[in-house]
This record gives structure tokens, C-alpha cells and sequence, in this order.
């Protein structure tokens, strides 16, 4: 059996209407367009949470398997899911709705705890049942603990929620939807990404930031869906950072520290592969803009030029995520850039299906040969990640098949050794192919002339060179499935 317990990452997408309530904005197409822009995060499943924010009591929902656009068609999406705010995520069984002290609280969460383990003995210790195997159950029923110092004045979301902070460092952005409010917690350690944005009036205003017609805010694991919402960028949640979003703002209610010295650890792979290329990421400061995924991936495939050169007559990409580092390692090497590959289209991302069978099936229908471009040619070939192999092999033998002189692969991450637990599906030590063997029995085992990783010194640079004031603001990297150094010391 493979992939028990394992889950694809995924995404959190919440939004609050601005201005008089009931809102004329179009809540559930917002929640449902900014889930369709988190879409390359998860493929099996999706969730969304609404309500009207008045009563404590009343929420609705709707969660279902498949594609967005498979689980939220019109006839189910309209009526029984309209509100003035709402929470959403691409992923089975959630947001999570549970009743409290105080009313209902709903949650969407990105990431893995962890120390999930330990919390789940401490909550079935404490005597509350547990309905399934998901660690974001556990988040949502710590929540429902009263803080500490009791609550002599009502509910103390902030004090609830630095409570299982303080139980939970890493991995998770998260969503709360509460009332007429919803709460953005990023973990300490930054691990996983979130960030605000701003609704604009219409789809065509939305890139003049000066627009001050504000229909309301949003918050999102990437901001690469803002655009298609009507909304530009605001800013991102700072690692540690609690955020409330109400109908009159954005409001930053505390920044909860590190348990341990240490610099913020965002990961890396999100640069790499998981996050879509027109999202910005690592904002420095508040309001301050950060990078475009896109513009890293190209330096990735610059620096991979740099290290690893090779005699070719034409660099090309495996697509489409490795697209800007085979136009980045064009640029600096002078080899032409040229399509070798036609994408299907319809086929999604084949890393992020839920087994073996489907992943394997997924490489097969996905790619074609453009054989004109590159019979007789000597191809290097650029793929932004090697994890398993299964999308390297077939497309090798495809290329060589249908003509290709040479195939020279040139991977622009290193390569992945460790598991991950923080939220990312890289699966287990034997499951990931560079533990089976180096760069020269992988490039006979795909049928290709030679495999160069880019080096972990490299990625790093490409990463931290677009941000600014790096050590003032203590900014780090998680690169644990590449180096095995994790940034807590996991426990079980
Ligand atoms: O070695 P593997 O186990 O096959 O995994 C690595 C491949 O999976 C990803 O592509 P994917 O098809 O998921 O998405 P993309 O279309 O965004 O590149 C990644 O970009 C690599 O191509
Ligand atoms: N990788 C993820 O973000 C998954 C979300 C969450 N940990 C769950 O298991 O439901
Ligand atoms: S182990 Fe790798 S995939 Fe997981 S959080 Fe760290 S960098 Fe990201
Ligand atoms: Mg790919």
C-alpha cells in the first residue's frame, strides 16, 4: 500500500465583505475563483465554509471530491452557501466546523504538525474523541480548549489561539472563521505561505492600487489567485503573525516568537515546484512587496547553466512548472531555447495525484513529441524536481524515440533525499529515487546521456538573492528534504 497517511499539500482561501451587511458582493463565486486559482495545490478534493457573521450559531458549507469546478457547480453553490464571509480550501474534510463555548468556529489548514502524534494523545487524554486521522481536527479541537486564564469576559480567540501556538510551532497557515471575523495565524517558523488582498470593485480595477472603492479583503496561501477575484496584493502574513480580517480591515494582533533561536524556515520547495509562478512570495516587511516565483525558478535555471554546462543544440523544458528555469539556463548558457513537448492540457499536475497508478497514468497522457523541433538534435532537457522518476523516465524514452541525438537532463533543485512532514507529499526515503542511485546509474536507468542536479548552495542563492535585508529579518529556508536538517527536531 502506498501513500497511506500521506496527503497532497493544499491551499486556505478566505474572504470578508467589506461595507453594509448583507453584502451585494458575490461571496461564493469569490470563494470559489480564488479556489480555482489555489487549484495546482491539491486536485482531490475542496471544501467551502459561509456565513452571514451574525449569528454564532449559523454557518453552511458544502465539501465534495474532485475538481473545484466538479464539486462547486452552479445548482449546489448558490442559494444554500451565500454569506458575508467565508472560508475555503482544496482538500477533503475541510474547513473543519465544531461548536465551542462560544458558537461555531470553522478552520482550514495548510500544512502538517509535526508533533501531531503527541497533541492527539494529549486531546484524547483530555477526553474529546477524535472522527478522523487528520491533524487539522486536532488544531480545530485545541481551539475549542478555553485559554489558561479562563474567559471572564467572553471569547478570547487571541488568547485560544497563542494557547495552540504555544503547543504547535510548525507546519501550518490557518485559517478561523469566527462570527463576523476571520483569523490568519502563520506558524512561527513561516513554513508554510499566506498573505492578504485587497477586493477591488471590479475585475477591471483591480490593478489600480489607488482604487479606494474596497469591497472587502481576502486571505491566501498564494497570490497568484488575486487577480481572478478582482483583488491586488496587500501584504503577507508575517511568520508567527496572527491577522484578524473584519469587514473594517486588516488588523495584526500579535507576532507569537520562535521556540528557539533561530531564522524562519519558509519552504523551499515552494519555489521550486509547488507554488504557481505568478505568485508573489516573502514580502520583507509589511507592504512591502517580495518576489515573483517565476523570476526564482529563472535564476534557478541560470545558476544550473552556470554548474553544469553541456555541449548541446537546444535546451528545453519539461512542462510546464520547470518552464523559467529552461528559459533561465537558455540565457546564461546561449543555447537556443525550443518546445520539445506538446502538454494535454487537460491533465493536471501528475506529483500531486494521490497514488502510483494514477501518477504513472497522469505522465502518459500528459506529453507529445514536437518531433520536428528536435530530430537529430542534442536536447538538454530542464525539469525543476526529480522525485520519484516517474515523469523523467517516459518522457526520455519518448524523446529518444522519436529522434532526439542526445537527451542531457539538467534538474534546477538538488537532490531530494529526506521525507518531508511539513505538508509536502515527498514521500519516503526508499520511495525517492536519488537514494537508489547517483547521477550517472540514473541517467542509464531513464535512458538519458547525463543527469546534473542543481546544487543546494546554488537553490539557496537563487532564492535569497531576490530578498531584501535577509538577516535583519532573520530569514531562512527550510530545506530539510535536501539536506536532512529539519527545523525542529521532529517527534513521534
Ligand atoms: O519525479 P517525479 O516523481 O515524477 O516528480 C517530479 C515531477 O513532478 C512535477 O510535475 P507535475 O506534473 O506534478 O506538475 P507541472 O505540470 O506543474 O510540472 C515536477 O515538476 C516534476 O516534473
Ligand atoms: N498538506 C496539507 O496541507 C494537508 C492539510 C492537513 N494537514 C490535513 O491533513 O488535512
Ligand atoms: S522538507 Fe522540503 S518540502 Fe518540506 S517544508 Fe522543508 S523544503 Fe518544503
Ligand atoms: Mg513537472
Amino acid at each position: 500500500m502506498e501513500d497511506v497517511g500521506l496527503r497532497e499539500a493544499c491551499g486556505v482561501f478566505g474572504c470578508v465583505a467589506a461595507g453594509p451587511w448583507p453584502t451585494d458582493l458575490d461571496l461564493v463565486h469569490v470563494l470559489t475563483l480564488g479556489l480555482t486559482g489555489l487549484q495546482h495545490r491539491g486536485q482531490e478534493s475542496a471544501g467551502i465554509v459561509t456565513s452571514f457573521g451574525q449569528d454564532v450559531y449559523q454557518m453552511a458549507q458544502h465539501k465534495g471530491m474532485g475538481l473545484v469546478g466538479q464539486v462547486f457547480k452552479e445548482e449546489n453553490i448558490l442559494k444554500p452557501l451565500e454569506g458575508n464571509l467565508g472560508s475555503s480550501e482544496p482538500i477533503n474534510c475541510q474547513p473543519f466546523v465544531v461548536e465551542t463555548l462560544h458558537g461555531r468556529i470553522a478552520t482550514a489548514h495548510n500544512g502538517e504538525l509535526v508533533n501531531a502524534s503527541r497533541l492527539k494523545q494529549k486531546i484524547l487524554h483530555h477526553g474529546t474523541g477524535l472522527t478522523t486521522g487528520s491533524d487539522s481536527e486536532l488544531i480545530t479541537q485545541l481551539l475549542a480548549h478555553p485559554p489558561p486564564a479562563g474567559e471572564p469576559n467572553g471569547a478570547e480567540w487571541m488568547a485560544r489561539i497563542k494557547q495552540l501556538m504555544s503547543y504547535t510551532q510548525i507546519a501550518y497557515s490557518l485559517l478561523i472563521q469566527y462570527k463576523d471575523a476571520i483569523y490568519g495565524i502563520r506558524d512561527p517558523y513561516g513554513n508554510r505561505p499566506l498573505c492578504v488582498g485587497k477586493l477591488q470593485c471590479a475585475i477591471d480595477d483591480a490593478d489600480t492600487e489607488d482604487n479606494i472603492d474596497n469591497k472587502g479583503w481576502v486571505i491566501s496561501s498564494e497570490s497568484c489567485c488575486f487577480q481572478s477575484v478582482g483583488a491586488v496584493y496587500y501584504r503577507e502574513v508575517l511568520p508567527g503573525e496572527i491577522v484578524k480580517l473584519t469587514k473594517e480591515g486588516v488588523q495584526s494582533l500579535c507576532i507569537v516568537p520562535r521556540s528557539r533561536e533561530v531564522r524562519s524556515s519558509f519552504c523551499i520547495f515552494e519555489y521550486v515546484y509547488f507554488a504557481r509562478a505568478d505568485s508573489i512570495i516573502e514580502g520583507m516587511l509589511i507592504y512591502v512587496v517580495g518576489q515573483m516565483v517565476y523570476k526564482v525558478r529563472q535564476k534557478c535555471g541560470e545558476q544550473l547553466a552556470r554548474e553544469a554546462n553541456v555541449d548541446a543544440d537546444i535546451v528545453s523544458t519539461v512542462p510546464e512548472s520547470a518552464t523559467p528555469a529552461a528559459l533561465g539556463y537558455s540565457k546564461v548558457s546561449g543555447v537556443p531555447y525550443v518546445e520539445v513537448l506538446c502538454k494535454n492540457r487537460y491533465v493536471g499536475r501528475t506529483f500531486i495525484q494521490p497514488n502510483k497508478r494514477l501518477r504513472q497514468l497522469a505522465v502518459a497522457k500528459k506529453f507529445g513529441a514536437l518531433t520536428e523541433n528536435f530530430k537529430g538534435l542534442r536536447i538538454v532537457l530542464v525539469d525543476d524536481s526529480i522525485v520519484r522518476g516517474n515523469t523523467m523516465g517516459p518522457i526520455v524514452r519518448l524523446l529518444k524515440k522519436s529522434g532526439a541525438k542526445e537527451v542531457h537532463i539538467r534538474v534546477a533543485s538538488p537532490p531530494l533525499k529526506y521525507p518531508c512532514y511539513m505538508g509536502i507529499n515527498i514521500p519516503t526515503e526508499t520511495e525517492l529515487i536519488a537514494n537508489k542511485m547517483n547521477c550517472d546509474d540514473l541517467a542509464k536507468h531513464l535512458g538519458a546521456d547525463s543527469v546534473v542536479y542543481l546544487t543546494v548552495e546554488g537553490l539557496v542563492e537563487a532564492v535569497q538573492s531576490g530578498i531584501e535585508d535577509l538577516d535583519k529579518n532573520d530569514k531562512g529556508h527550510c530545506t530539510a528534504c535536501l539536506t536532512g536538517t529539519y527545523p525542529v527536531e521532529l517527534e513521534w
